[in-house]
């Protein structure tokens, strides 16, 4: 199977004027940087890749996820994981029950509680499954929304300046061990964001977007 997620004559249109176009395959592993101006339509480009276009918009076009066609698809039907800047953990949840909450149901309570401690050990906090979300510190916060994510199974994944609300240090951090989870898991990446830093650490392809036409 050829792991891979293509933007195929991907166009948004608003009020029937197209306001961007993109036509781009990513590779498992590899990440398109997408930047633009604010309003450009960046965010409106993923609301369409996981099906949740605002019904002021119609996009047209393929969205092909590892050569199979989801454009028609509904969000819950399409397994791509999306990580946004505020990416809020369940304050009445403990660590542990916000990463099950990603989890595709099936398995016994033992092997889902496994699978919660095993993807705590991925991002370096054992034992972290029983701690209220308030008592984390921001990467640590940041490192349990990535995980909850990633336990969602997804074959790609969509960043949406998932990284600006972190300071330097963690941002450094958390940005380096998402592209190395998705080398290592063989994930796409399409990132949206405004800092040529992300753009330069992800090493891949940066697309540009400008505005076709004010609608
Ligand atoms: N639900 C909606 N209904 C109608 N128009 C919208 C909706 N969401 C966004 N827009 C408009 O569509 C355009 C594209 O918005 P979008 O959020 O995709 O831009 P962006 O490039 O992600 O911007 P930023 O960099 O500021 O986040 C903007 O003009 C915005 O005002």
């Amino acid at each position: 199977m050829n792991k891979s997620l293509t933007l195929q004559d991907v166009c948004i249109l608003k009020d029937g004027v197209p306001l961007i176009e993109v036509n781009h395959t990513i590779q498992a592993g590899e990440v398109l940087t997408i930047m633009g101006p604010s309003g450009v339509g960046k965010s409106t480009l993923l609301s369409f890749i996981t099906g949740t276009l605002p019904s002021a918009f119609l996009g047209t076009g393929q969205i092909l996820l590892d050569s199979a066609d989801i454009t028609q698809k509904p969000p819950h039907a399409r397994p791509i994981g999306i990580l946004f800047q505020d990416d809020l953990l369940f304050p009445h949840m403990s660590v542990g029950a916000n990463l099950a909450f990603g989890m595709p149901p099936g398995g016994s309570k033992t092997e889902r509680r496994a699978k919660i401690d095993a993807g705590l050990r991925d991002v370096d906090l054992e034992g972290f499954a029983d701690r209220d979300p308030a008592t984390l510190s921001g990467g640590q916060k940041a490192r349990v929304a990535l995980m909850r994510m990633l336990l969602s199974n997804p074959r790609a994944l969509l960043l949406d300046e998932a990284f600006s609300r972190l300071d330097a240090d963690l941002r450094t951090q958390v940005r380096d061990l998402v592209f190395k989870t998705a080398r290592e898991r063989e994930l796409p990446v399409l990132m949206v964001t405004h800092d040529a830093e992300d753009a330069n650490a992800a090493g891949g392809k940066i697309i540009e977007l400008r505005t076709l036409s004010k609608a």
